[in-house]
């Protein structure tokens, strides 16, 4: 992709400086302005019913369109991160260790299960799972059902 977390977030840090918008970059909006994007985002999928991936039926100018919210949505959370003082980067790769971890792949392969299901499917033999472990962890509830 050519471009770093850490370099967006010095290019929006720059765009709201040089317009005195830093004022205007709180939380709360910030958080407001990305779910608006997110909501333009599914205005691009609105009534179209499923898609095959890659898009091979839509037009250039629709491509375009999606990738221009798609951006919107990642340049408002890479800013709500930076200004809420989050590290992206780092919790993204803790993020996808945590998912590794409640997922293992000899219980979820091929399966789009919740955990929650993926318990419920096995049996006692299971106990001693990471997906039991995390399940635990997360503060859902363990009664077996
Ligand atoms: N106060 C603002 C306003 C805009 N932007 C930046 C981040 C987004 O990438 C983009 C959003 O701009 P718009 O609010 O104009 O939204 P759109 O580009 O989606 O246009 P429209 O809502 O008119 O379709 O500009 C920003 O950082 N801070």
């Amino acid at each position: 992709m050519g471009v770093t977390l850490e370099e967006l977030k010095k290019k929006m840090a720059d765009f709201a400086k040089e317009r005195d918008w830093d004022q205007f970059h709180s939380p709360r909006n910030l958080l407001l302005a990305l779910v608006g994007e997110v909501g333009e985002l599914s205005e691009v999928f609105q009534w179209k019913g499923e898609v095959p991936r890659g898009l091979p039926d839509w037009e250039e100018e629709e491509k375009q369109h999606l990738g221009e919210e798609l951006s919107d949505v990642l340049l408002y959370l890479i800013r709500l991160s930076d200004v809420c003082g989050i590290d992206l980067g780092k919790a993204v790769l803790r993020k996808l260790e945590l998912n590794a971890l409640k997922y293992p792949v000899n219980l979820c392969r091929g399966s789009s299960k919740k955990l929650k299901h993926i318990h419920n499917s096995t049996t006692a033999t299971a106990t001693s799972t990471s997906c039991i472990t995390n399940e635990s962890e997360n503060g859902v509830a363990n009664n077996g059902v």
